[in-house]
């Protein structure tokens, strides 16, 4: 078992990462509630693959599940209205902790209606995919889209603690291996040249589950995130705006698919880090071999690396430029852009025009690429 732990002082917690996590869900439960008697919010897919586990796991405790349907549509105003009705019927308390029990949707749904309910109570992270283990658990931004695009309403709000349970991924689908993979080979590139390295030479284990090096993948993971979120828990000192490389691209192509299932975030993520190192070595700041061998790595692993791969329209550029005018990086100065100087140098520049972004996305998105390896 690796402990990692999360220091922001009254608001610190802990990261329980290893197979067989969940077995001891009821005497860590036990340890940061009085109340016997918990709700777990999840969805219908994981509910049928591993709630009976954490049920069991949570001997001494009352679980009460609420279990919301799968997939990015349930991160919006519906379910969240849905699920703090049903955590006030239940009569809460705000020293009760609510357990999200899933992926990326489930946890920033359920931490942005536990930051709500009741002016904020406990929740704790029991993320399910990847993604979730070595990113979206860890951090505490919650939220959900709308209308207007991606998390454009949310909180920060630190779960209690985190609890990554390895066996989870024994069924994950390989789709969702290659989009948590995504935010994993992010942290090498955003300061980190040595696990960039490790990254490319063992991504074709990760992705075939080997123990060892999901365990050191998810561990090297969370801890870079939590140096980072220890440094700027809220993105005021251009810190934290780093763990956003490739999302101002990668939010704009996943508000351009109408949030489907076409495109899931960690794939949107991998093309938009790729758009990045491409727009930066268009600018001279990195060199183009560098952005080249990113983009191949990509595609030798069956993933996407383009925007037409999606179905984005060749027409699309100032419709992406639209949908990044939300992005919350914005101020009145204009958008900053995570770009690089080289994979383990990645900066916030505050002087990128949108009209060089949209000429750059306009090349971008005349590229045709060949078919990819099915996943
Ligand atoms: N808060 C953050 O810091 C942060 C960071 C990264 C991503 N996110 C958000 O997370 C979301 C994406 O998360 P995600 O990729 O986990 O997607 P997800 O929550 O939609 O889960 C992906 C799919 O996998 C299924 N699933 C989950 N666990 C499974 C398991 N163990 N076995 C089989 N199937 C399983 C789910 O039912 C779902 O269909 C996006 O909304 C993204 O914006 C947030
Ligand atoms: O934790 C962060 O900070 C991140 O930026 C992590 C991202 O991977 C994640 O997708 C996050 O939700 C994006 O943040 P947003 O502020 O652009 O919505
Ligand atoms: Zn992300």
């Amino acid at each position: 078992m690796i402990e990692v732990p999360v220091a922001l002082n009254d608001r610190s917690y802990r990261i329980a990462i290893g197979p067989g996590v969940l077995a001891s869900a009821g005497a860590r439960l036990s340890a940061l509630v009085k109340s016997r008697r918990v709700a777990v919010v999840t969805d219908e897919t994981v509910a049928k693959l591993h709630l009976e586990r954490l049920t069991a796991g949570l001997s001494g405790f009352e679980v009460i599940p609420i279990i919301l349907p799968a997939g990015e549509t349930t991160k919006g105003f519906a379910a969240l209205e849905a699920l703090v009705d049903r955590l006030l019927e239940l009569e809460v308390t705000r020293s009760d902790a609510v357990i999200a029990l899933g992926g990326g949707v489930i946890g920033d749904l359920t931490g942005f209606a536990a930051s709500i309910v009741k002016r904020g109570m406990g929740f704790v992270q029991v993320p399910t995919t990847l993604l979730a283990m070595v990113d979206s658990s860890v951090g505490g931004k919650t939220g959900i889209n709308t209308k207007a695009g991606k998390n454009l309403v949310g909180a920060f709000h630190q779960p209690l603690a985190v609890w990554a349970d390895l066996d989870c991924l024994q069924s994950l689908p390989e789709r969702e291996m290659k989009a948590g993979y995504a935010e994993i080979v992010k942290y090498g590139l955003i300061s980190d040249p040595a696990f960039y390295e490790w990254c490319l030479a063992n991504a074709e284990r990760l992705l075939a589950k080997d123990a060892q090096v999901l365990a050191h993948a998810v561990a090297q993971s969370c801890r870079a995130k939590a140096a980072i979120v220890a440094a700027d828990e809220r993105e005021t000192n251009d810190i934290r705006a780093l763990l956003n490389l490739g999302h101002t691209f990668g939010h704009a192509l996943e508000a351009e698919t109408g949030f489907s299932s076409r495109l899931l975030h960690g794939e949107a993520v991998g093309i938009g880090m790729a758009q990045a190192l491409r727009f930066s070595a268009a600018a001279k700041l990195m060199r183009k071999a560098d952005a080249d061998r990113f983009t191949r790595h990509l595609q030798s692993l069956g993933m996407m690396a383009w925007p037409r791969e999606p179905g984005i329209a060749a027409d699309a550029a100032p419709r992406l430029i639209a949908h990044m005018r939300q992005d919350k990086k914005r101020t009145a100065e204009g958008l900053p852009f995570i770009l690089a100087r080289g994979p383990g140098d990645s900066f916030l520049a505050k002087d990128v025009s949108l009209q060089s972004v949209e000429a750059f996305l306009a090349a971008d998105l005349s590229v045709q690429p060949a078919a990819r390896k099915a996943a």
